[in-house]
């Protein structure tokens, strides 16, 4: 039954805005609205620019899907209804922080008719994690090997494998180096949204390489 819903709907291409600069990240933007589905604010463009990049994009790109990745630890409510306040559609919280912090973004989530996501950095025991977590009440959990994790070799295929078999009831966002030559992989496995920052933000030419992983997102 869950893969039955999940193959209806149309997969989705979240951009990464991390390690860009901001009028940079709007001409980007621009280029490539058509083809990517969300703009992640990326928790160094958040760093530097705060929820300004979050007005400022909703404000561009009402067509687009704007998610604030706050990463968030502690003070659930108040992080998170910062960033709906400010216009997100959706943003993140650590997995592996206290159930209260995360019952508290779930609460301001429901509260703002918004999106919350869960990061499963460092998430050590996924089949105990992921059920516990939905019972607290989340529905979207982003699958994530962070960029320090990746520069020691490792990749969130096998966490995708095994998050899609614990996890009943989520929607699955999946990151953490993932390019055009190595997208495929990922697609084949059926997530929900393929989130792509460095593949896209270092390419020789970024539209494109947002426009190529687009095409193969979406077939
Ligand atoms: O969340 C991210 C990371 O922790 C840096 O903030 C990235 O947005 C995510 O990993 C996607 O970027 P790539 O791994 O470069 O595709």
């Amino acid at each position: 039954m869950k893969s039955i819903t999940r193959k209806a709907k149309k997969m989705k291409l979240q951009l990464a805005l991390d390690d860009i600069q901001f009028d940079d990240a709007i001409e980007l933007a621009k280029k490539v609205s058509g083809s990517v589905d969300i703009f992640e604010m990326g928790t160094p463009f958040i760093i530097e620019n705060g929820m300004r990049s979050v007005r400022t994009f909703s404000k561009l790109f009402p067509n687009n899907e704007i998610l604030a990745d706050t990463k968030i630890m502690d003070a659930g409510a108040y992080e998170a209804a910062l960033t709906y306040i400010a216009g997100a559609d959706d943003c993140t919280v650590m997995g592996i922080t206290d159930d209260q912090t995360i019952k508290e973004c779930v609460k301001t989530a429901q509260k703002y008719g918004k999106r919350l996501f869960v990061d499963t950095i460092c998430i050590s025991n996924p089949t105990e994690r992921i059920p516990k977590l939905e019972a607290l009440g989340v529905r979207n959990i982003s699958v994530h090997v962070g960029v320090d994790q990746q520069s020691l070799g490792e990749s969130p295929l096998s966490s995708l494998k095994k998050i899609k078999a614990a996890s009943k009831k989520s929607c699955l966002s999946v990151a953490g180096g993932i390019k055009l030559d190595t997208v495929n992989q990922y697609r084949v496995l059926e997530p929900d949204i393929v989130i792509v920052g460095g593949g896209i933000l270092h390419a020789d030419d970024p539209a494109q390489a947002a426009q190529k992983l687009a095409a193969v997102v979406h077939s």
